[in-house]
């Protein structure tokens, strides 16, 4: 190995304080990029002051295996390894991708190499420090190889949108979105400024549970349907600033636009897997699955114009200022006035929060929620602290509310550790690299998995056990059992982290609370795991009960 190489090699197993001071003004192409990529993430990992730690069988770095070597399932000549995904014939499974990560893992150790069909080479992770490696390599302009159809959809319609979006496009291009649609998204008074409509739409929304569910069993039938439109609803307040109405007249049922919304945003994500793997023949014919994308996108785009263009018509009726504007901007004014993003691209920003926004928290809050409903010793805890906090606001979740509430962080980062929506992320490697004394090229897609590595009982006592006390320990600043940081990672993490993480905690937070405050959650259900459709999606109806508390 040449002495460049080891030096890059060694340079990810500093710590992060001497890194930062070893490597000011010894900049390589590579270095470089680590410390002027883009700095405004919100979404920095939970922060362990501990260090990536260096293994002994790594101190000498003289010998780096070629990118071959790393074992994985065996792949035949075209198909790659899709025959051990055969349905009665394989061994593993897309649909549930974490028991064929823990299988993998199981089968091959920490690093597999696996050889997909259409040529892409995967490269699975599992040890935190490699994953922390990995992201240390992400490069300024972080890459993901996803929604590969959806890219085309958009490029295909340059009269609708400017580029690919937030979710595909790569490179600078990317960036030159991201950096303005993140100083609205993720930029905390934007948020909070939403913070007295989530409320309201909360509150709206145990309403509506009291006027459904049975009085004998306390029961709504599956809550999964009414979790989506409580999430697109507030989805919709907090961005195109406006109230579908979703549930309105108890379930929302019959009001067509949100239908229609939730459908395509439904229809749009079941397509990514299918058209992102496999021979993407949708490049050169209209597939059925191809087709579904179109509709699915073709309805979002049409609802998030009309209403982007409802609220450019009444900005410019009032003179096109800040000024005319009374009280903070909403997020929709903000991008229309501020953000330097042009009209396509709003539109093309907001499309992709329907696409990412609804699913996701509708999926976490399920699993919160079953997470309590379980553990009741746990849902008391929690109960206390919401009582303690509501009843002095009468209800209202305020920013100071959230700020005190700790044990509903625990719940939260414990959820995110059990049952994360996403099994890891990916990134393509921008240079060739080395990890785990491999040679990983330049290309190579790696895919983190964090869900399974987060219930292994060598990074996490009792790794089954719902314990959110764990994230409640105090430790000194020299502690080494702390949780590795890059283990609980829901939203990446880096530049290219979810955009929306303080928009869905915030609706996390506040319907959390005011659940906890009203009911008792019990479940009726047998256990629930997930299924992998994109995202990890509860793989049985959500059969809880809502017993008032007073
Ligand atoms: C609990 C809810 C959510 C979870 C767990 C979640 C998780 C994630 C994850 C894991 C990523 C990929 C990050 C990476 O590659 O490093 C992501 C990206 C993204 N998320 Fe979220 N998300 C959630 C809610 C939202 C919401 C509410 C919005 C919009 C308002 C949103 C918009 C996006 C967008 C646009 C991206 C792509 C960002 C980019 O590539 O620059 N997400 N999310």
């Amino acid at each position: 190995m040449s002495s460049g190489a080891t030096c890059k090699v060694r340079l990810f197993y500093l710590t992060r304080r001497s890194f930062r001071r070893s490597h000011i003004g010894t900049l390589t192409e590579n270095s470089r990029s680590l410390h002027t990529r883009p700095s405004q993430c919100p979404n920095a990992p939970y922060v362990s002051p501990s260090p990536p730690r260096m293994r002994e069988s790594e101190k000498d770095d003289d010998d780096v295996k070629p990118f071959e070597d790393i074992p994985g399932p065996r792949s035949l000549p075209i198909i790659g390894t899709l025959h051990h995904y055969l349905p009665g014939i394989g061994q593993y499974s897309f649909s549930r991708l974490h028991h064929t990560g823990l299988r993998k893992l199981q089968q091959f150790g920490p690093i597999v190499r696996e050889q997909l069909i259409g040529g892409v080479t995967l490269l699975l992770l599992y040890d935190p420090q490699d994953i922390e490696v990995m992201y240390a390599r992400e490069g300024r302009y972080p890459m993901r190889r996803s929604h590969t159809a959806l890219e085309k959809y958009r490029l295909d319609r340059p009269n609708m949108y400017n580029n690919g979006g937030l979710l595909p496009t790569n490179g600078e291009v990317w960036w030159d979105v991201r950096r303005r649609a993140q100083r609205v998204l993720s930029r905390p008074p934007c948020v909070q400024s939403r913070l007295p409509h989530v409320n309201k739409v909360c509150q709206e929304f145990t309403e509506v549970l009291d006027e459904l569910k049975s009085p004998q069993t306390d029961q709504v039938g599956d809550f999964l349907n009414l979790e989506r439109r409580l999430l697109l609803e507030l989805t919709m307040v907090a961005t195109l600033d406006v109230g579908l109405g979703c549930l309105q007249g108890g379930s929302g049922e019959g009001n067509e636009e949100a239908e229609a919304l939730m459908t395509a945003a439904h229809e749009s994500n079941s397509t990514i897997l299918g058209t992102d793997n496999g021979l993407q023949l949708w490049r050169l014919i209209n597939t059925p699955l191809y087709r579904r994308l179109i509709k699915g996108q073709d309805t979002i785009y049409r609802i998030a114009q009309k209403y982007v263009e409802a609220k450019e018509a009444e900005l410019k009726a009032e003179g096109w200022s800040v000024e005319s504007r009374e009280g903070p901007l909403s997020v929709l004014e903000y991008c229309l006035l501020e953000s330097g993003l042009d009209k396509k691209d709003i539109i093309g920003v907001f499309c992709d929060t329907l696409l990412a926004g609804i699913d996701t928290g509708a999926f976490t809050l399920s699993y919160v929620l079953y997470n309590l409903a379980c553990n009741p010793d746990k849902q008391e805890v929690l109960a206390q602290e919401a009582k303690q906090l509501l009843d002095a606001t009468g209800g209202e979740v305020t920013p100071k509310v959230i700020s005190e509430a700790r044990y509903l962080k625990a719940v939260l980062r414990e959820t995110y550790r059990l049952r994360p929506v996403s099994i890891g992320v990916g990134r393509i490697m921008q240079d060739d690299t080395v990890i785990r004394r491999y040679k990983v090229p330049k290309g190579t897609v790696v895919v983190t998995q964090n869900q399974v590595s987060c219930r292994l009982p060598q990074y996490f006592p009792e790794p089954d056990t719902f314990l959110p006390e764990r994230w409640l320990i105090r430790r000194s600043t020299t502690h080494t059992d702390a949780p590795h940081p890059y283990l609980v990672l829901p939203f990446g993490h880096g530049p290219r982290a979810c955009i929306g993480r303080r928009m869905a905690e915030q609706n996390l937070h506040v319907i959390i609370l005011q659940l906890m405050w009203k009911y008792h959650v019990g479940w009726d259900g047998g256990e629930l795991d997930c299924v992998s459709n994109l995202i990890n999606e509860p793989d049985g109806p959500l059969l809880f009960t809502f017993h008032p508390r007073n």
